[in-house]
């Protein structure tokens, strides 16, 4: 029996589909609180997942040093009221970390963590290999998509998406709520975490046997998607660009972290300048120009929507000259 049928989505959301959750409200899709809603003001302080949702975990400050805690403490605070609650979306390839990070960085920040293949598979009860094999991809990344839909209407959270989730453009006009990163790696750094028990669960990769066939087919999946990966505000590598050394998740979320704080800096320092900007001659800066990776190169059809930034990850996630 298949596990949801085309284009079916049960009343009151994919969280009646699961027995231990009861009916929520009509209009949301996994059955989260309403992010305005009451219920959800006392979820930011304190979340309280229900049973079906364990990715709507509490978020606990990590066990450091009191002086280092205290450090980290200002500096996250000076950051927490700069960025002002936006969401953070972590993209990247199957096995670059996006839940492991995720997590880091929203205890950190004093997020929620979503995971939305987490969403879905508690929402369905049902895991990610099921859907695709008993409804196909296009159903999946349907459902994908509400779910990252009703995700989007959260601020301080971070949000680790599926590894196709840039695949598609209503996904952006989403993500654009709030920063996207990606996180960048090779094919061997993805392949080694993905060989052996982890890749069953992946079902675009579950009939990759040899490690060589694995990394081809990585590499394939990266060349298909890295236009994708590139419309990201932020990016930060997987490994050390001189060492090659790979980097741990928790040296991964302060690259992340420091990358922002750069990045709400230049942005505040974009958003003065142009309020005295003012567009003389024909030329638009390039630094504006915006591309548009669903269509042919023609500058002339750029038109992206563009929230934080964009793009940035094109130039190393330095943000724009
Ligand atoms: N920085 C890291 N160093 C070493 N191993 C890591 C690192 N980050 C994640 N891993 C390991 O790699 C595997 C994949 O990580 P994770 O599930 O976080 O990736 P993901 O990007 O969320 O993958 P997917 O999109 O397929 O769900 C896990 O076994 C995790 O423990
Ligand atoms: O890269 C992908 O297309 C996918 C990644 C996973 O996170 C899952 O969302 C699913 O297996 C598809």
């Amino acid at each position: 029996m298949a596990v949801v049928a085309r284009g079916w989505c049960p009343p009151g959301g994919l969280a009646a589909t699961s027995p231990r959750r009861r009916r929520s409200s009509p209009r949301t899709v996994v059955g989260l609180p309403h992010p305005l809603s009451a219920s959800s003001r006392v979820a930011s302080r304190r979340v309280q997942p229900g049973p079906a949702l364990a990715c709507f975990r509490p978020i606990r400050r990590a066990a450091v040093p009191k002086v280092v805690a205290r450090a980290a403490h200002e500096d996250t605070d000076a950051l927490l009221g700069d960025i002002g609650g936006t969401a953070i979306y972590l993209v990247g390839m199957m096995g670059s970390g996006k839940s492991t990070v995720g997590r880091l960085l929203a205890e950190t920040l004093q997020y929620r963590f979503f995971d939305t293949d987490d969403v879905i598979e508690k929402s369905l009860g049902a895991t990610v290999s099921q859907v695709f094999e008993e409804n196909g991809e296009e159903v999946f990344r349907d459902i994908e998509t509400k779910v990252l839909q009703e995700l989007s209407q959260y601020a301080r959270s971070v949000i680790s998406t599926g590894g196709g989730a840039v695949l598609s453009r209503e996904n952006w006009g989403n993500m654009r709520h709030g920063i996207v990163v990606w996180l960048s790696g090779k094919p061997e750094t993805l392949a080694s975490r993905i060989q052996g028990k982890e890749k069953d669960s992946r079902p675009l990769l579950s009939g990759e046997g040899s490690d060589d066939a694995l990394v081809s087919r990585l590499e394939g999946m990266l060349e298909d998607r890295t236009k994708f990966y590139e419309e990201a505000d932020l990016v930060v590598d997987l490994e050390d660009a001189e060492t090659g050394e790979v980097l741990s998740p928790e040296r991964m979320s302060g690259e992340i972290l420091e990358k922002l704080a750069v990045a709400v800096q230049e942005k505040k320092r974009e958003v003065e300048e142009r309020k005295d900007f003012t567009i003389e001659g024909d030329g638009v800066p390039e630094s504006m120009q915006v591309r548009d990776p669903y269509q042919a190169s023609s500058a002339a059809e750029a038109s992206a929507p563009r929230g934080f930034g964009g793009s940035q990850a094109k130039n190393g996630g330095q943000g724009t000259a």
